[in-house]
């Protein structure tokens, strides 16, 4: 018997103003245990809609979706929010707290012990790689955007969820910084057995990280599967969408020598 999803979408929609807007139309998605999930597709197609409706910050009005095998619209937001972890665009930092403070806030809000809160900082700040001694007591205006969303990963892992929820988590960093901190994450995803769903508008970002890629299109889940899977697709969109990657690839590929001598 096919382990139950971690994440399991049913049919699920959300419209806003009056029906007018369908931001998601009847998406049925199974995100099993372990897998990192990238959704991408163009502006307004629904991906962040989607994504909060894991969690309850957008209430389903179609469908179901279980968490960990449970119907979500029985669980408590609250309760569900502090299960599964959520990373923000810009890392939304409280600006009033310290990096601690904010890597803190849930455990505190789940009444760990101060001890506790202390020395899980400190094993978070070692895990996203910012100094412990040199960040701890920073506020957000006193990071760079990649320690920002170093330090917003790391407040969303604090609790130990199984699983993570990520908005364009680093859409606004330059590439380098970008490229590194996908790939810690992916170390992360990997050596914590975690299960994440990642919104990305980047096709490249989303076949270098993911284990399967949604594409969504006006609400609509329009194709899911392992980024050869996508290859093989014959819908013009989809090859709209892997076109750049696939010229990049051949023109990088004719332009670095292989072993990087000249
Ligand atoms: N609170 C809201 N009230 C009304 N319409 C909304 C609301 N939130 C989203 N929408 C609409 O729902 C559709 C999907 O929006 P959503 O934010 O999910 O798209 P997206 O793919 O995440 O876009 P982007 O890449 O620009 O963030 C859009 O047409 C948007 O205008």
């Amino acid at each position: 018997m096919p382990a139950t999803p971690l994440i399991a979408y049913a049919h699920a929609g959300k419209s806003f103003n009056g029906g007018r807007v369908v931001a998601v139309d009847d998406v049925s998605l199974d995100v099993a245990e372990g897998e990192f999930l990238a959704i991408v597709g163009s502006s307004g197609s629904g991906k962040s809609t989607l994504l909060r409706l894991a969690n309850r910050l957008i209430e389903a009005d179609r469908g179901q979706i279980a968490v960990e095998g449970e119907d979500i619209s029985r669980i408590d937001p609250i309760l569900l929010r502090r299960r599964i972890g959520y990373v923000f665009q810009s890392g939304a930092l409280f600006p009033h707290l310290t990096v601690a403070g904010n890597i803190g806030i849930t455990p505190r809000l789940l009444g760990w012990p101060q001890a506790e809160i202390s020395a899980r900082v400190d094993e978070l700040l070692d895990l996203v790689r910012l100094d412990r001694a040199q960040y701890r007591d920073r506020m957000p205006h006193e990071l760079s955007g990649g320690q920002r969303q170093r330090v917003g990963v790391a407040r969303a892992l604090a609790a130990k969820p199984r699983i993570v929820l990520m908005d364009e988590p680093f859409g606004a960093l330059d590439p380098l910084t970008r490229d590194a901190l996908g790939d810690d994450y992916r170390t992360l995803h990997r050596e914590l057995g975690l299960t994440t769903i990642m919104i990305t508008h980047d096709m490249t970002e989303a076949i270098l990280l993911a284990d399967r890629v949604a594409v969504m299109r006006a609400g609509r889940l329009l194709a899911l599967g392992t980024p050869a899977e996508l290859s093989a697709s014959t819908d013009t969109y989809v090859g709209e969408l892997l076109h750049t990657p696939r010229r990049q690839a051949k023109r990088l590929g004719a332009l670095l020598p292989r072993d990087g001598t000249a």
